[in-house]
């Protein structure tokens, strides 16, 4: 079992380079199966679930290059194929197989998703979604089958805010017959990162990003190239860590905007951030303010933060009450950070977070962002080596990971 040591106690200082956003990449690469003709994406991150889902188009019959952070795809001779079991499990992002696939092929059979599971992750609106546009959607032995005769464009309420369904009904409708309006849309910018492959592709979206999205759909779509974004949720996790290390970084290949919620709260606990066009600086400092934190969607707290977010607040004076809107149940990394001596008392969907100094200990991610929580913790105690496992999580998220650290001058290392 691998395991990642840290001993901390060090302010991280120097400059880390953001990688391509995982949310988005898993988005954009099975949009690549509406395409006739190669799609190239740069800037693609290398992490698990890349890998994996590089590999499913290869399953469908599609071609696969890499070539450093740029990917080639060519989805031309791909085949209806019923993915109801294997790797489909081994990502939740694998219920954008169902979309795409139902864009071109009329058709899907997709094994319910995997990722991590912090709690029930329905996708009922996704579902909702695909049917209006005509589609049959039944339950076969676990696996979602999704049939059209022909996709017809709708008019889509969503009854609540997803990313997920959001971008499943955008690949669905691109090739549907006539308009499509999805109503009460998520706004995250990796839909913004979607509809613009998909426009590059030859589709007819306008609005994402709002919370009126409208699609014409079009017969064909060709191949094109296309850089994905950087990370908003690694970047936040970089400044998270630099904050509680009271170090002084430079996050580099970042889109500030998008950092907006984190940025706003890290100022009102009292860290200096500075932005330029592409990067942030913070320089942590030795006394922080405790703070209220309320994870919601886009353009909200990011729940994929909340976690590390709350190692965070063990550093703050004071009491500092961090709820989440969008999983009420997202707290996994509550009980490990506790067996590192944090105090922190989960009621509801808020957790409770007194400051004090954290101590080193074994400890065990959850799930990716209980992992990054874990890692940011472990940076700040001073004295003592931390072990974390459950190691494959972190690493569905975190590009580089112990080389970016090791970069910024923590002492960190696997084993
Ligand atoms: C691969 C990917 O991009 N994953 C992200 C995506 O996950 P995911 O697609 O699971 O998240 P959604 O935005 O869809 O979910 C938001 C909320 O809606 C609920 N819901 C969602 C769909 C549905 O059909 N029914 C329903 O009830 C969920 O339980 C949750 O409470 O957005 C989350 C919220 O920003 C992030 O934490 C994940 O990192
Ligand atoms: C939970 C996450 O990912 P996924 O939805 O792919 O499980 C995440 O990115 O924090």
């Amino acid at each position: 079992m691998e395991k990642l040591m840290i001993r901390g106690g060090q302010p991280l200082r120097g400059t880390v380079q953001i990688s391509g956003a995982k949310n988005s990449a898993v988005a954009l690469l099975p949009a690549a199966i509406l395409a006739e003709s190669t799609v190239t994406l740069d800037n693609l991150p290398h992490l698990s679930d890349v890998a994996v889902y590089s590999e499913i188009l290869e399953d469908l019959g599609g071609t696969v290059e890499w070539s450093g952070d740029s990917i080639v795809i060519n989805p031309a001779a791909m085949q209806s194929i019923p993915m109801p079991n294997g790797k489909v499990k081994l990502l939740r992002a694998s219920y954008y197989l169902m979309g795409a696939m139902l864009g071109r092929f009329g058709e899907a059979t997709i094994g319910l998703p995997g990722g991590c599971n912090f709690e029930p992750r329905p996708i009922d609106q996704h579902i909702k979604g695909f049917e209006a546009l005509g589609a049959q959607v039944t339950n076969d032995h676990g696996s979602v089958r999704i049939v059209a005769k022909e996709l017809r464009g709708a008019k889509i309420y969503l009854d609540i805010v997803s990313v997920g369904a959001t971008i499943n009904i955008m690949l669905a409708a691109s090739r549907a017959k006539g308009s499509t309006i999805i109503e009460n849309a998520a706004k995250e910018p990796e839909i913004i990162d979607v509809a613009t492959l998909l426009n590059s592709m030859g589709a007819k979206i306008k609005g994402a990003g709002t919370e009126t999205i409208r699609i014409e759909g079009v017969e064909r779509m060709h191949g094109c190239r296309h850089s994905i974004i950087p990370d908003r949720i690694q970047a936040g996790t970089y400044m998270i860590a630099a904050a509680a290390t009271r170090g002084d970084v430079l996050i580099d290949n970042v889109i500030p905007k998008h950092m907006e919620a984190v940025t706003a709260k890290l100022q009102e606990m009292g860290v200096h951030v500075y932005e330029m066009d592409e990067s942030i600086r913070i320089v942590g400092q030795p006394r922080y303010e405790a703070i209220d934190v309320k994870a919601l969607v886009y353009p909200g707290f990011a729940t994929d933060l909340q976690s590390p977010m709350t190692s965070l607040l063990t550093q703050a004076t004071g009491v500092s009450i961090l709820s989440d809107y969008v999983y009420s149940n997202r707290f996994k990394h509550v009980p490990e950070l506790t067996r590192m001596g944090a105090n922190i008392r989960v009621e509801g969907r808020s957790a409770i977070v007194e400051g004090g100094t954290l101590n080193a200990a074994k400890v065990r991610a959850a799930d990716l962002r209980a992992g990054a929580a874990l890692v940011v913790a472990a940076l700040t105690v001073d004295g003592g080596v931390t072990e974390i496992t459950g190691v494959e999580y972190i690493d569905r998220g975190y590009d580089n990971l112990v080389e970016n650290l090791r970069m910024l001058g923590a002492d960190v290392w696997r084993e």
